[in-house]
């Protein structure tokens, strides 16, 4: 989609990583490619990072464990890695569905180069309804309750935003660029935003349309 956004925010915007989190259909993919043409930073999806061996698992129906999904974190890191190495900043779709995992896509990385967390956020209802509308992909509806009872989401010492991933996608777009303009400066060593800034953890933004 080509995204309705006032040019005024990006000169104002040093590039930064960004992981957009959340579970199976939630729309990752969707608002990473949103966010990419935007802001113009890099975009990955993590779904291509997997092994295929994990691919052909998921696609029968078996949820990954640690193990499995222990080489996929190092190449997501490893991209958002070469990312700030190069200064372009990146926006990686990829479910990071445990804390140890958000931890492990950001270890090593210079304070202004942490990741910010977008945590998309819906109904096991609705995400069922879209999975099963869902046909060109790998991920069975099947394994929705396991990413559900896998997921934990942000905590307050997480540098994160949790949305309803229901909200129109424009309408988040907006409010997540307003967030990014609003971070204070971290391009000096040493200073970093504030975790979650004026919310707690578990609040979920719903953005107006
Ligand atoms: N904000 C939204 N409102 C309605 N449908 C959405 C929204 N975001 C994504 N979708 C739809 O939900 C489905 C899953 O989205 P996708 O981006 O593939 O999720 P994920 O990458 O998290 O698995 C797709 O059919 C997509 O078009
Ligand atoms: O760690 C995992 O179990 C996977 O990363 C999983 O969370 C992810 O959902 C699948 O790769 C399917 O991809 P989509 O999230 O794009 O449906």
């Amino acid at each position: 989609m080509q995204a309705d956004t006032p040019t005024t925010l990006r000169p104002g915007l040093r590039p930064r990583l960004i992981v957009v989190m959340g579970v199976s259909g939630t729309g990752k993919t969707t608002f990473a490619t949103a966010l990419h043409e935007a802001l113009g930073w890099p975009w990955q999806d993590a779904d291509p990072l997997h092994s295929a061996a994990s691919r052909a698992k998921m696609a029968a129906g078996i949820a990954l464990d640690d193990q499995d999904r222990a080489g996929w974190l190092t190449r997501c890191h490893d991209w958002l890695a070469r990312q700030a190495a190069r200064g372009e900043g990146g926006i990686l779709a990829c479910s990071a569905l445990k804390r140890r995992y958000r931890d492990r896509l950001g270890l090593g990385l210079p304070a202004p180069w942490q990741p910010i967390i977008i945590h998309l956020c819906a109904s096991p209802a609705q995400l069922a309804e879209r999975l099963t509308q869902r046909t060109n992909h790998f991920m069975p509806a099947s394994l929705l309750p396991s990413q559900l009872a896998t997921l934990e989401p942000p905590q307050p010492d997480e540098l994160a935003w949790s949305f309803d991933a229901t909200a129109p996608v424009q309408a988040t777009l907006t409010h997540v660029l307003a967030r990014l303009a609003a971070l204070p400066d971290t391009g000096q060593a040493g200073s970093q935003p504030t975790p979650q800034q004026d919310m707690a953890a578990w609040d979920i933004i719903t953005p107006a349309p």
